[in-house]
């Protein structure tokens, strides 16, 4: 089974072994009766696993290529278990525009341990290999970024971080593996916030990881039953139940993305459109060369950003949210919400100004979008 339409219905573990169901049943148990004293089943308790967990475990190490999967409460708690391989004295070098909660993650928490970091713009190759210092253990981006789509080349990452001896960990979340394969490029580890393209209909909080070493396997497991942060029966369901259209999804979030980035383009009220799929954007030929197609997310900037509070405002298929990739469009200014945990001064300096608009582009007629959109242009220029 190679095409990504058809693991997504059948890959890892799609049926119940037991009974038949094509629906993994939701294994609502805490625990399991063992055979004998010191003699379990396949699972002993659910917070070391679980069958339904298992099963979406077993499908997102499929998608991405990876030996083993590990689903999490949020996407924070899987990039914690995954941070949580490094210990005081280590160093990662951090991509200088990664979500807020990441860069919180970071900046407040795991510094108190003893991991230090450094923000770096990974787009340029020598500020990348300046960056590297004796106790580097990995370099961790997402691409595209979040807010601002900036595109990174994984393969080039993944080779400068590997003759520095450091893992490359990439947040996969905008892309999803339908879009983009991160481990086939280089990478030693894919994170995901589940909650976002791989849910897709903005109902469940999750996280995904999977890694093709065994090694780091082996590790980011006890990490996962160790801290404990793990995706319940009926969450790991709905993840997998999403991910069974992901491919019909992102086909049309990508279509209506690719529309509306032209339609911004030429508006003269805006300023600058960020979006892969725009042969105007920075990391276009990168974006042609490791995607498969751009993906639903764009953000931009009004040439009047005193207008900002009234477009999103007056928006009526575009609700004014946090979080992406489910089916109905969203739009959010990061600098206000999204990413209001990052000092206004390190945000702008990766290019998040106050200004910035972002958008979830979802899967309706895109022709309605398109006309909500022109509204509130006019209303914005009126
Ligand atoms: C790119 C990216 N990674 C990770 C996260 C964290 O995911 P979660 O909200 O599921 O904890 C988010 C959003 O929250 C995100 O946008
Ligand atoms: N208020 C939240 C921020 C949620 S951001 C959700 C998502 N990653 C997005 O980019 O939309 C917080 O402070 O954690």
């Amino acid at each position: 089974m190679t095409n990504l339409k058809t693991k997504v219905i059948h890959g890892g573990i799609s049926t119940d072994s037991t009974t038949g169901a094509v629906s993994v049943p939701i294994y609502q148990t805490s625990t399991y009766k063992q055979n004998a004293l010191g003699q379990p089943k396949e699972y002993e308790y659910s917070r070391s696993g679980n069958p339904t967990r298992h099963a979406l475990e077993t499908l997102i190490a499929e998608l991405e290529g990876g030996v083993k999967g590990f689903a999490f409460s949020s996407g924070l708690a899987g990039i914690h278990a995954v941070l949580s391989m490094f210990s005081a004295g280590d160093h990662l070098i951090l991509a200088d525009d990664v979500y807020g909660g990441t860069f919180r993650l970071l900046d407040k928490v795991l510094v108190r341990s003893g991991i230090t970091y450094d923000l770096v713009d990974l787009s340029v190759p020598a500020s990348l290999e300046a960056a590297f210092k004796p106790e580097t253990k990995a370099v961790y981006f997402e691409t595209p970024s979040n807010p601002l789509l900036k595109v990174l080349d994984i393969k080039e990452i993944a080779r400068i971080a590997k003759a520095h001896h450091s893992l490359t960990l990439v947040d996969n979340t905008f892309a999803t593996p339908y879009l983009q394969r991160p481990l086939e490029l280089g990478a030693d580890v894919v994170l995901h916030s589940a909650t976002k393209y791989l849910g897709g209909h903005s109902d469940v909080v999750a996280g995904l990881v999977t890694t093709n070493s065994e090694n780091l396997a082996e590790k980011i497991g006890f990490l996962q039953n160790s801290i404990g942060a793990v995706l319940g029966p009926q969450d790991s369901w709905l993840i997998q139940r999403g991910i069974k259209t992901l491919a019909l999804r992102m086909d049309a979030h990508s279509k209506n993305a690719e529309k509306i980035a032209k339609l911004l383009e030429e508006s003269e009220t805006v300023a600058n459109v960020y979006y892969p799929g725009l042969s105007s954007h920075k990391g276009y030929e990168i974006a042609q060369a490791q995607m498969d197609a751009f993906g639903g997310m764009l953000s931009f900037e009004l040439v009047d950003e005193s207008k900002v509070k009234p477009f999103v405002e007056s928006l009526h298929y575009f609700t004014l949210a946090e979080s992406l990739g489910g089916v109905e469009s969203l739009i959010e200014v990061p600098a206000i919400m999204t990413h209001a945990s990052i000092p206004k001064e390190v945000r702008e300096l990766s290019g998040i100004r106050d200004g910035l608009i972002r958008v979830s582009v979802g899967i309706e007629d895109v022709n309605d979008l398109i006309d909500d959109l022109k509204h509130a242009i006019h209303l914005i220029g009126a």
